[in-house]
């Protein structure tokens, strides 16, 4: 039995118009407290429609139960975007076992969207882009920012992406379908299937999700790890591949867009007399260099690259 389950946050009360000031209240107290903690929680009454999550999930399965030949139609483009736009499939020599598709927000202009999904996926896009901001919007006040600061520093949708997961069933040899991990980008949601299997490390522990038909999980990545100097926690999970079944998720990533520089903010710095845990660094070169376990795959998990490479040893 799991010690620990991760929290459950009601957020009706954070797009109501008219004022809830408690719900409000305990919503961010709870917020604050599951970032502070483990960086991952599930939130409920999100306002996306459940329908509609659930059309983008047959759409995925019905995708992905294409033939081989159909699929790559959709493959990236060689040198276009990072992470690559289209379908994939985890190569040979990886150890995760699962297949994608990536969609990037629409207006970056470069989607290689199978066209009988545009239109419900760009929904999809355009739910979790106005769940981003509000969360982010709440982060940011939980973390005692001014006003607007991270929207201020986050003004460019361009590099959010969805992308629809499938992964094998397990075999007796192996059950890896995401390998241990943590999220590079600001925040994270996840809608996974009944099937369940994705967990989340706390004190050394594996926790397992619940897989809930109406929750999303929703994650903080690394990027608001660095500018709160490790206030907020970006937790390394993983994904286990369930035996005798495929399991399918789909997940929407609150990104940043390349150019930025990431730091520590001042206020999690010199303003509290603490030392910054992590030198700079532009977004896209951190990408980048995630991104190289597709292309050069290293021999021993500690090579891969995470935002520890960044991190100042005071
Ligand atoms: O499929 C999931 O439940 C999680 C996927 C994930 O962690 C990721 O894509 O970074
Ligand atoms: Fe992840």
């Amino acid at each position: 039995m799991a010690i620990f389950d991760i929290p459950t946050i009601d957020v009706s009360s954070l797009m109501l118009r008219e004022e809830d000031e408690d719900g409000r209240r305990k919503a961010m107290e709870q917020i604050e407290e599951a970032c502070v903690n483990c960086g991952f929680f599930q939130i409920e009454n999100h306002g996306i429609p459940l329908e509609l999550l659930s059309r983008a999930m047959d759409l995925y399965k019905t995708f992905f139960a294409c033939s081989d030949e159909d699929k790559l139609l959709v493959s990236p483009k060689p040198g276009g975007t990072v992470p690559p736009a289209g379908y994939l499939k985890s190569p040979q020599h990886s150890d995760e076992k699962n297949e994608h598709l990536l969609i990037l927000n629409a207006s970056s202009g470069v989607n290689k969207n199978p066209p009988q999904f545009k239109q419900v996926l760009e929904e999809v896009i355009s739910h979790f882009t106005k769940l981003g901001m509000l969360l982010e919007s709440m982060i940011s006040e939980c973390l005692g920012l001014p006003h607007n600061t991270l929207a201020k520093f986050n003004d460019d949708r361009s590099w959010d992406f969805l992308i629809g997961l499938h992964y094998f069933p397990a075999t007796e040899a192996e059950d890896n379908g995401k390998s241990a991990h943590e999220d590079g980008n600001c925040i994270t949601f996840v809608y996974q299937d009944e099937v369940g299997g994705l967990q989340v490390q706390k004190d050394g522990q594996w926790i397992p999700i619940a897989p809930s038909k109406d929750k999303l999980v929703a994650n903080i990545g690394d990027v608001i790890q660095v500018l709160s100097n490790n206030k907020f926690k970006s937790a390394t999970h993983r994904v286990v591949r369930p035996k005798g079944k495929s399991r399918y998720s789909c997940a929407f990533f609150y990104n940043l867009q390349g150019d930025k520089w990431v730091e520590p903010l001042p206020q999690f710095t010199k303003e509290i007399g603490e030392s910054a845990k992590y030198k700079g660094f532009f977004y896209k070169e951190y990408v980048q260099l995630r991104a190289r376990k597709w292309t050069h795959p290293p021999s021993r998990p500690e090579d891969l690259i995470h935002i520890t490479h960044y991190s100042i040893s005071n």
